[in-house]
């Protein structure tokens, strides 16, 4: 069920960095004073990269006791870490380099294992041993691509019914290329989940997930979250939402 109130339009991409740069601080402190750390997990892709470029620059920068964050990622493409469409590498050169986080709390996904699988056990290994008590993460980043698609939870693919594990390998038919990702149990229980979506090309899906709020052919819809569940768009990505409204 979508809650309204959970929703923020911002006029454009840059506002949205910034009310999502300003969460992301409001979160970090919060989840720091109470237990000592900050668990969050990335989104890939283009979206975010804005938010990760503000993150590492004052005000923001200076908000933030980054010794205390652990980073782990939503999703992977199963390519070298240094690889253009990595995750990790463009996490790393907009916000992990500038900041000081002690290497062994990012938590990358390691790709130069040789089988998606055995990369995907790995890291639910890895998510299992660093996990504060409980298992949730403080902070889940997401996008939404234009098919409905979040994290590497693509539609008609085999990890859509995968809940018996935290992460999965998957092979994306359409990309014509693997992915590790985070499964739904792994997302659902998140104590929070940011949406984070921008463009015209998305307001159809926007539209559609947002007004749509029972059953549902996109894996997006598809997520019983156990915690709570923020959109912030900007206007291009919500005119058709909020046409519709
Ligand atoms: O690895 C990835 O690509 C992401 O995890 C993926 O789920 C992304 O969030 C959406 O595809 C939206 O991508 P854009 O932000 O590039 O539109």
């Amino acid at each position: 069920m979508i809650d309204r109130n959970k929703i923020q339009v911002f006029p454009t991409a840059t506002a949205l960095y910034h009310g999502a740069a300003a969460y992301w601080g409001k979160i970090a402190q919060v989840a720091i004073e109470e237990a000592g750390a900050f668990h969050v997990a990335l989104a890939g892709g283009n979206t975010p990269k804005g938010l990760y470029q503000l993150l590492a620059k004052e005000p923001y920068k200076s908000q933030v006791d980054w010794s205390r964050v652990y980073v782990y990622f939503g999703d992977e493409r199963h390519v070298p870490k240094d690889h253009p469409d990595s995750n990790y590498r463009m996490a790393r050169e907009a916000l992990l380099d500038l900041v000081v986080i002690p290497p062994k709390q990012i938590l990358r996904v390691r790709t130069e294992l040789p089988e998606p699988q055995s990369t995907a056990a790995d890291y639910a290994q890895v998510l299992q041993s660093h996990l504060p008590a409980g298992g949730s993460l403080d902070l889940i980043l997401l996008g939404v691509g234009a098919d409905g698609h979040t994290a590497s939870l693509f539609p008609e693919t085999s990890i859509l019914t995968v809940r018996d594990r935290l992460v999965a390998a998957v092979y994306v038919e359409k990309l014509g290329a693997w992915r590790i990702s985070m499964t739904y149990p792994a997302l659902e229980r998140a104590r929070r989940l940011l949406f984070l979506v921008t463009g015209v090309d998305k307001a159809p899906v926007v539209a559609r997930l947002l007004t749509e709020t029972e059953g549902g052919e996109f894996p997006v819809q598809r997520l019983r979250a156990q915690g709570e569940v923020h959109w912030y768009l900007d206007e291009d990505a919500a005119r058709e939402w909020e046409m519709s409204t």
